[in-house]
């Protein structure tokens, strides 16, 4: 990703150098003013009749380099954030699941918005900051012309403030880099404290905690990490000046005590470490930005690196996303999905607010089972909560990568390469699922088919389709789930998994949904994968799977008293 961003901004270098060049001319062109004029005022009425135009000249050129390396600057640091944001989305998008759910959604929003305007902040100084080194540049070789000893004294001068600040920017980044882990727990609080509004309403104490403890006590954090790593630049700041003010000093003072030192040589080393100061105090005063931008960078680093995808092709539209010898599926043709000795372990839980520490406790650990899905079948999982049942589909919908047995279809292995294919075999609404109110261009043709299935899940009263829309979602929790499940029908594709569908639905609408909708799915040809709590329902099932600590404890074909069985073997 970073490389990305270097052969971006070496593509850009024509406009950065155009920027840089004409900030040059800009700043020549007014110091050419401030001379124009000192010298008018001092030659009086014969000075006026070239003034005129060279000061119209000067002007034009101090404005039109502004103007023109500015736009350039503003060009270049918007491509620069629109490059990051959108390496940084198509990142996401192909990571592996396991590590976007280790990752924490807080986290990823606080990358993708203050991270790379940290860096965006850093870009648009990039062209000043090049003027000022190149006007650095020019003095030192001034320098070098006036007395070789002199440039000698300035640059131990130079390398003196260089050590101390390099010192700080140690310090100041390792402070920044705290603060910006606290920007992380922040954007956990303002989640919680959004999400949770209700529950903060009615519990005075939980209010007083998260904003008293949480949120006010992360903000102060924030506050005193950051004025402490400015500090700490400030700090060497003033040494730099001071060191400035000395070396001046011990010139004049040198000038006095050698009776034949060349004058004009002396004030021409003043009058240039005196100019410098300001382009050298200028990358300092950028100093705890561009550390600031070196944290971000590292973090937006290490998220790539860890969120590097064996399926980068992800994002290629057809048919480059299969390429030509990559597996493919055929939704009619295939008759089993099968797990074979498959295990997956959990990592340990990490501690959010010191993510990377590992825990006491080891993470869940699902398997080895094995599990054959039938073509047309209707299957249940079953279980406790915490047994492994989610878990279990995300195995078998290829969103988990098994840590051993494989993954078949046909009895035939899916490959790396064929994974996408097959995961576009199926629909999910899982039971923290997300609701998209748009159709996919494919699906607008159908929707008259949306609207009947809006009639059948009866939501045509609440929810229409128009524009290739949904008119709203703002719909009741069942309600919501409903839409979800039009979105599954949709998509028209051969193995429906459903991951407590019913659960929050009313009883009536739950026996519909085992009674009709369930059967009616099935008579499509369609295979169905549901997780269930609903034991009065089980007998809708071809099959039904219990799994207990994430192994497979019972496997049952139920007859007509499976849900009795089922009943009593939990009561
Ligand atoms: N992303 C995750 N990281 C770490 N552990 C997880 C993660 N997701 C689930 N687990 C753990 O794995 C175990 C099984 O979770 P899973 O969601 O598969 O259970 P489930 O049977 O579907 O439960 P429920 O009926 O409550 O939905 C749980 O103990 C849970 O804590």
């Amino acid at each position: 990703m970073l490389s990305h961003l270097f052969r971006l901004l070496r593509r850009l270098w024509p406009i950065s150098a155009l920027a840089t060049l004409m900030g040059a001319a800009s700043g020549i062109a007014t110091a050419a003013l401030l001379a124009l004029t000192n010298r008018t005022l001092h030659d009086g009425d014969a000075a006026l009749p070239t003034f005129v135009a060279s000061f119209a000249g000067l002007c034009a050129l101090a404005l039109a380099g502004e103007v023109i390396s500015d736009i350039g600057n503003n060009v270049v640091g918007q491509r620069v954030i629109a490059a990051l944001r959108k390496d940084l989305c198509a990142k996401i998008i192909a990571a592996p699941i396991s590590e976007i759910e280790q990752f924490r959604s807080h986290r990823l929003i606080a990358a993708l918005n203050q991270d790379i305007d940290t860096i965006s902040t850093f870009s648009f100084m990039f062209s000043s900051l090049a003027i000022a080194t190149a006007t650095i540049a020019g003095c030192l070789g001034y320098l070098f012309v006036l007395s070789p000893m002199l440039l000698l004294i300035a640059l131990v001068a130079i390398a003196l403030g260089s050590i101390v600040q390099s010192l700080a920017r140690r310090v100041g980044i390792r402070r920044f880099g705290a603060a910006r882990e606290a920007e992380d727990r922040l954007q956990k609080h303002y989640r919680a404290m959004v999400d949770g509004a209700k529950e903060l309403r009615i519990n005075r104490e939980r209010r007083a905690f998260v904003y008293g403890h949480e949120l006010s006590g992360t903000i102060d954090a924030i506050f005193r990490l950051r004025v402490r790593a400015a500090n700490v630049f400030v700090s060497a700041n003033a040494f730099g000046s001071l060191l400035f003010f000395v070396v001046v000093g011990l010139m004049l003072v040198l000038q006095g005590g050698a009776a034949h030192a060349d004058r004009s040589v002396l004030t021409g080393f003043v009058l240039v470490l005196l100019y410098m100061k300001g382009p050298i105090q200028e990358i300092v005063g950028a100093l705890p930005s561009i550390g600031r931008a070196q944290v971000a960078l590292r973090r937006i680093a290490a998220l790539s690196a860890r969120f590097s995808s064996s399926e980068p092709a992800l994002l290629d539209a057809p048919p480059r996303a299969t390429p030509r010898h990559a597996q493919a599926f055929d939704a009619h043709a295939f008759h089993t999905i099968t797990l074979r000795d498959i295990t997956y372990r959990f990592p340990a839980p990490q501690d959010d607010s010191h993510a990377g520490a590992p825990a006491d406790m080891a993470g869940f650990a699902l398997g080895p089972l094995s599990l054959t899905v039938t073509r047309g079948e209707t299957l249940f999982i079953v279980g406790e909560n915490g047994c492994g049942k989610t878990t279990l589909l995300k195995l078998l919908l290829g969103l988990y990568v098994p840590d051993s047995g494989a993954l078949l279809v046909d009895d035939a292995p899916v490959r790396a390469d064929g994974l996408d294919a097959y995961r576009q075999l199926f629909s999910a609404v899982f039971s923290d699922y997300h609701l998209f109110d748009t159709l996919l261009p494919g699906e607008h043709t159908r929707e008259n088919e949306a609207q009947r299935y809006l009639e059948r899940l009866a939501l045509a009263h609440k929810v229409s389709v128009r524009d290739g829309m949904f008119s709203t979602t703002d719909l009741s929790t069942g309600q919501r789930k409903r839409l979800a499940l039009v979105h599954a029908y949709l998509e028209g594709r051969p193995v429906m998994v459903l991951d407590e569908w019913a659960a929050d639905q009313d009883p009536t609408f739950r026996r519909i949904f085992y009674t009709e909708i369930l059967p009616d799915l099935k008579r499509q040809g369609k295979t169905l994968i549901v997780i269930s709590h609903d034991d009065r329902y089980f007998d809708a099932a071809d099959r039904v799977i219990r799994l207990e600590d994430g192994r497979i404890v019972e496997a049952v074909q139920p007859g007509r008293d499976t849900a009795m069985a089922f009943a009593a073997r939990r009561s």
